[in-house]
């Protein structure tokens, strides 16, 4: 499958297709005419895929390498010094190309470094897991974490080419499968009825084995068309964020070490629902159909955390504008709205700990 995504000169292809892996360097060629590639991976997606890549990529162009240790903890801003120094020592200049091969936490952190360095080195996300396939690899959000909150420094800057090879999940270790199914879920609560609808009648991510890739290529064709509109998460962008509020709040809360991005949005995704039906502001039994869905992908749905705990964090949220807190609800699964509100709306005399 491809699909384009359409913002003017920011403008890019997306290849979706099983075994793309092994043979980039023609969808590489179209976008890219200059000589020298810098590859950034993680160590446990290099070995798997790093030497056939480069073996590949050095047929026909200069090639350097970076290896960063694996975790959420990579994304923060004291990665960026050695990645900075290592693009300068292979001399990487605005006409060569830095492609980011791994998860989200590669493709944000690399991006971000590709934007700042020499104000715009072009790049390429080559996503390997399901969360990078299904979201983070498109829409050109790039960020570190900081320690006061998640994705706080960052950029809005487009790769020239997304190459997802579904294939690479055959690898992906079970509890990261699950990640991407919770942002798969989003999509489904805030956009695709029937998506949900599907994810409802199966079991786990194995279970929905012949639909995988149509599952991811449905995703990135959601966030496509959304993107398209508001790249720069001015208004209907930020349904993408629905869960996020709290999720990200949890993930700062735990120094980014415990939950993951995707069990915290699964958290965030119930918990602000559970809030909303208590508000008169969701429908009565989304809660219960969000939970029966996560638990069915192996997903949490809470964290023991005091909601108290979270208000400071909450405050500092990008969807905060000109003093309104925008929150993502349900109007019903499968369509979200945008909802101005204040920290007042975590409040409650009945939910204390989500
Ligand atoms: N930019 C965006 O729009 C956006 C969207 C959603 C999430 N994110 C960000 O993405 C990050 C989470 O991404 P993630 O869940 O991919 O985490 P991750 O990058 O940490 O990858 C998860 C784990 O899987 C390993 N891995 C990846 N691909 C593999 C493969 N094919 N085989 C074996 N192991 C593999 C990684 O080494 C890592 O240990 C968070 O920082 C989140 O904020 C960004
Ligand atoms: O692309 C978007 O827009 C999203 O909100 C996708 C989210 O899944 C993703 O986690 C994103 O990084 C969150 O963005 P942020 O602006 O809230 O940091
Ligand atoms: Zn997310």
């Amino acid at each position: 499958m491809e699909l384009h995504v359409a913002l003017g000169k920011d403008s890019y292809p997306i290849q979706i297709q099983n075994t793309l892996l092994s043979k980039v360097t023609p969808y590489i060629e179209e976008i890219f005419s200059g000589k020298r590639i810098f590859l950034i991976s993680d160590d446990n997606v290099f070995p798997l895929y790093g030497p056939a890549l480069l073996a590949s990529l050095e047929e026909r162009y200069r090639c350097h390498h970076l290896v960063l240790k694996s975790g959420e903890p990579t994304k923060s801003f004291e990665s960026l010094p050695g990645i900075y120094a290592q693009l300068a020592k292979a001399k990487m200049t605005r006409s060569d190309l830095i492609i980011a091969l791994g998860g989200g936490v590669i493709g944000d952190l690399v991006g971000f470094a590709a934007s700042s360095y020499l104000r715009g080195v072009p790049f390429v996300q080559i996503p390997t897991s399901l969360l990078a396939q299904v979201d983070s690899s498109v829409g050109g959000k790039v960020a570190i974490d900081i320690p006061e909150g998640k994705n706080l420094v960052g950029a809005f800057y487009q790769p020239k080419l997304v190459l997802i090879d579904p294939d690479t999940l055959l690898t992906l270790p079970e509890k990261y499968l699950g990640d991407g199914m919770g942002e798969v879920i989003k999509y489904g609560l805030i956009r695709e009825p029937q998506l949900f609808e599907t994810l409802r009648n199966h079991q786990g991510f194995h279970d929905l084995k012949g639909l995988q890739t149509e599952i991811i290529g449905n995703c990135v064709d959601c966030k496509r068309k959304i993107v398209e509109k508001d790249p720069f998460d001015k208004g209907e962008r930020m349904l993408l964020n629905f869960g996020h509020t709290l999720a990200h709040a949890i993930e700062q809360y735990y120094d980014y070490k415990r939950e993951s991005h995707g069990e915290a949005v699964a958290i965030g995704m119930y918990q602000i629902t559970r809030l909303a039906e208590e508000k008169g502001l969701s429908p009565k039994g989304s809660a219960a159909a969000i939970k029966e869905v996560l638990l069915r992908y192996g997903l949490p749905y809470e964290c023991g955390l005091p909601l108290e705990e979270l208000i400071a964090t909450i405050g500092l949220d990008k969807k905060n504008l000109n003093n309104a807190l925008n929150l993502i609800l349900l109007k019903d699964i499968g369509e979200a709205y945008i909802y101005p509100t204040d920290v007042n709306f975590f409040i409650s005399d009945t939910i204390k700990t989500i």
